[in-house]
């Protein structure tokens, strides 16, 4: 059995628990259940604050976890980290009033920043050689300038929707973060092994994420041109159409690829585009 903590609710509960389950892991899982045990694989699943997960690992009282490189770098735990899973982007961001005069970090020296991560703001303003004053608080840090608690601050951004809606504006980035697979560093060999096998099924998930399967009819004389544009896994599938002159091609394009080849495809003379979801994609 391997014991993984998620956290319990928040920004990465859903994406931790589709993410388990399109490993195709089956478990139920409850609000008011603090654990539960996977159906079909040795797996039991822990519900935790996610700010305990790098703590809860790194002692062994889970084997692994899901959690922010922000609290798992603030936790000084970075090595803890096995996989990027690709969700719950993000960044820390230094933040002044929107009306501030700001031309550089140099600018931040001896002022008031408050921060929920005050280790990784501390190496990131000795790493531009400033000294500033850090209160360190757990949440809704971007009042702090409003209510006189501190000049600037460093906090989580996203859209930057909550720095807008607080007069902030956005001045430096300092950290970049995203989920990541986290695991204690002395599991036992059977523990490794298992392991293995969800860090080869997370991966098929992500890749299967990144990439669509594309179907088009096209002109046997533009063969060669939408072969150069879906190069796919090996090679494109060509079948012939009914009608002469004709074939259908069927490959995998990226995600981010997508609408740019699509393009290209509909100058060459492709038709009949049809894109589908992949399920799992296994190199
Ligand atoms: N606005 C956001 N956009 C994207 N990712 C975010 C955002 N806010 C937080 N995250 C990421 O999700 C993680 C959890 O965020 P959340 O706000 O749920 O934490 P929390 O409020 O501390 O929850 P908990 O009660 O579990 O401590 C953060 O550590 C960060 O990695
Ligand atoms: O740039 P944005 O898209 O506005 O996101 C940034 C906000 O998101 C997080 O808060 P969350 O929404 O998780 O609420 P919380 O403060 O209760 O954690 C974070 O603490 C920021 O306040
Ligand atoms: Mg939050």
């Amino acid at each position: 059995m391997i014991r993984l903590a998620i956290q319990k609710s928040g920004r990465l509960s859903e994406d931790s628990l589709s993410l388990i389950r399109e490993c195709g892991i089956s478990f139920v899982s409850s609000s008011y259940k603090l654990k539960t045990e996977a159906t079909n694989f040795p797996l039991e699943i822990l519900y935790l604050r996610d700010d305990d997960i790098p703590g809860y690992v790194q002692d062994g009282v889970a084997d692994l976890g899901v959690v922010g490189q922000n609290v798992l770098v603030e936790a000084g735990l970075p090595e803890l980290e096995v996989e990027p899973l690709g969700f719950s982007k993000c960044r820390l961001s230094l933040a002044v009033p929107r009306g501030e005069a700001y031309a550089s970090v140099a600018d931040l020296q001896g002022k008031n920043i408050a921060t929920s991560y005050p280790q990784i703001l501390g190496t990131y303003l000795a790493g531009h050689g400033v000294q500033a004053n850090l209160h360190t608080i757990s949440g809704s840090v971007e009042i702090a300038p409003s209510i006189g608690l501190a000049d600037a601050i460093c906090d989580i951004v996203s859209s930057g929707s909550t720095l807008l809606g607080n007069g902030l504006r956005e001045v430096e980035t300092v950290f970049r973060s995203e989920a990541v697979l986290i695991a204690n560093r002395s599991l036992s060999a059977e523990k490794q092994n298992l392991l293995e096998q969800l860090q080869f099924r997370m991966q098929a998930v992500r890749r299967a994420r990144r990439n669509k399967y594309i179907v088009l009819n096209a002109p046997v004389a533009s063969l060669d041109a939408v072969k150069a544009l879906l190069p796919g896994i090996k090679s494109p599938t060509v079948t012939p159409l009914a009608e002469q002159g004709w074939v259908s091609v069927q490959s995998v394009v990226n995600e981010d690829d997508f609408w740019h080849v699509t393009d290209q495809l509909k100058a060459v003379g492709a038709e009949g585009i049809l894109v589908l979801p992949i399920e799992k994609m296994i190199s």
